[in-house]
């Protein structure tokens, strides 16, 4: 049970506390923020509105421990974080029940994600021990004008404090995406949970608090975004900014100061399927990779550009599956379960209607029950409808027809966002092609965008994001090059 047990530390009475200087908190502004359950719309549960003070002085012990942590030496970080992974996946059943309840998260799939979550903290701290531990030996005089007597020692140094600011969708696996890599490189993490999602983290830091990391050295800071976000982000002792979410990234770019950001934003992920691809291949990622999850992933498939000749056979296969998906509660394991919140259900509705308005044509009724939006293929979808352009980010998915596939790139080029796209062709030439066409971060071929395995580099561009995630990745930007010369009094070089 969520708070109870070996997490019995982190509840008081029925708000969750916040975690700071190595301890399990009580806010002292008396007032708290309400979870909903986005299947029942009742409160889950509460966690604490957290004081600017508090804040404050997280980051000041952050700060502090970061120092220390830095001269810890590789091999022991890497331990703690393997200790951190292990009572993760022991936890993992607690851990999801929570992620049901507020983010309405699959059982299943929420087990998935507390696993795959160790799976990256294990993977973050062998990939970070390598990287870490390597640095660069430059001589002088491979750059003209000059002899050998001055050798360059560049190595990696941590950064300082890093914000961690993860999304609804992943609560878990996107904070310790950010979380793992941070701390491998001897950085020190203040993590801002979702709202939606916060206790499922707090249980998360509960198991790296278990594995005996520094005091102080992670925070947990619990409050609305809207209300202690700009505190956190605007802090003069925050030294990177790790977020992944929506269009507030796109604000906080603008507000941070002059330190590394890395943003992974959202996505309208398109789908061009042609005239020789594998229909049956391609119907089957449509259904894996737009409406898992109820469409609820940034990587989602959110339209697809199909050549009009293989038009009608890709749809009729792609409704046939969709009246195969299971309808209802993420505690029945059913594949759509209810979006986030009303208002996300609310903006899904709009777009709808929009499309409907303007002459689409909808292969499913429209049927909502609450949050709970049933699988929806909307067709001959035209570029003056919004969904051709915006992000649902629920259960429903445009389908374009195309004359060419120039026409289909054009659209996904044409689009702010660019975080992934597909391709279905059994032509690898034209694959590749279009693939190299593609304005995208990531273009899948023959399958269905998604961001793991999660040592792959993940990175959106335009309005989709900054810099770049994966394991690697994120290690080397939440470092610095630390240059030291050695000024020989004469040249000299090195006879072996
Ligand atoms: N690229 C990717 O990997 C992902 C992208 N997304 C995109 O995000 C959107 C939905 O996810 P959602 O979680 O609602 O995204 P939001 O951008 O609303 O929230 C993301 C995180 O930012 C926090 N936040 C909100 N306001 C601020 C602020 N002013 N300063 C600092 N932090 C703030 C939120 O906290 P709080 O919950 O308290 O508001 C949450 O932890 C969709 O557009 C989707 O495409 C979502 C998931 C992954
Ligand atoms: O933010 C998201 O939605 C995730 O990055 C998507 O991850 P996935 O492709 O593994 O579901």
């Amino acid at each position: 049970m969520a708070g109870q047990g070996f997490f019995q530390d982190i509840l008081d009475g029925d708000v969750f506390k916040f975690y700071a200087d190595g301890e399990w908190k009580t806010s002292t502004s008396g007032k708290s923020v309400g979870i909903t359950n986005p299947s029942t719309l009742k409160t889950a549960f509460k966690v604490q509105a957290c004081t600017q003070d508090e804040v404050n002085k997280a980051i000041e012990s952050a700060k502090v421990a970061q120092k220390a942590w830095a001269k810890t030496p590789l091999w022991k970080r890497a331990e703690a974080l393997h200790r951190f992974a292990g009572i993760l996946k022991d936890q993992k059943n607690v851990i999801a029940e929570c992620l049901v309840k507020e983010v309405a998260k699959a059982q299943k799939d929420s087990v998935t994600e507390v696993v795959r979550s160790g799976d990256l903290i294990s993977y973050s701290a062998e990939e970070g021990i390598r990287i870490m531990a390597e640095g660069k030996f430059l001589a002088s005089d491979s750059f003209p004008g000059n002899g050998r007597n001055k050798y360059c020692l560049a190595s990696k140094t941590p950064l300082g404090v890093v914000l961690c600011i993860p999304p609804f969708n992943y609560p878990v696996n996107l904070a310790v995406s950010k979380i793992a890599p941070a701390l491998i490189t001897g950085n020190a993490v203040i993590l801002k949970p979702p709202t939606q999602g916060a206790v499922s983290a707090l249980h998360m830091v509960h198991c790296a608090h278990m594995a005996g990391f520094p005091k102080g050295l992670i925070a947990a800071v619990t409050g609305k975004g809207s209300e202690i976000g700009d505190l956190l982000t605007m802090h003069p002792g925050i030294d990177c900014i790790s977020f992944t979410g929506g269009d507030t990234g796109i604000a906080i770019s603008k507000k941070a100061g002059m330190i590394p950001l890395q943003m992974e934003l959202g996505g309208k992920d398109c789908c061009i399927v042609l005239e020789d691809a594998d229909l049956e291949l391609a119907a089957n990622n449509v259904i894996k990779g737009g409406y898992s999850y109820s469409g609820q992933r940034c990587t989602a498939i959110k339209v697809i550009c199909v050549m009009e000749s293989v038009a009608e056979e890709l749809v009729k296969n792609i409704v046939d599956k969709m009246a195969k998906l299971k309808v209802g509660m993420p505690e029945d394991n059913c594949d759509i379960t209810p979006v986030v919140s009303q208002s996300s259900a609310n903006y899904i509705q709009g777009l709808v209607e929009d499309a409907q308005a303007k002459g689409a044509k909808f292969h499913q009724e429209w049927k909502r029950e609450n949050n709970l939006i049933h699988p929806l293929l909307i067709d001959n979808v035209t570029p003056d409808m919004r969904i051709a352009w915006e992000e649902p980010f629920g259960p429903v998915i445009p389908v374009i027809r195309i004359k060419t596939v120039e026409e289909g790139i054009h659209h996904c080029n044409a689009n702010n966002f660019a975080l992934q796209g597909c391709v279905f062709t059994k032509d690898i030439n034209k694959a590749i092609l279009v693939s190299n066409a593609m304005e995208s971060g990531t273009i899948q071929i023959n399958a269905a965008p998604a961001r793991g395995p999660d040592h792959f580099p993940f990175q959106g561009l335009r309005d989709s994001g900054i810099g770049s995630q994966g394991v690697t990745n994120s290690i080397l930007m939440m470092t610095k090059v630390k240059s030291t010369v050695i000024n020989l009094p004469v040249e000299s070089y090195t006879m072996g």
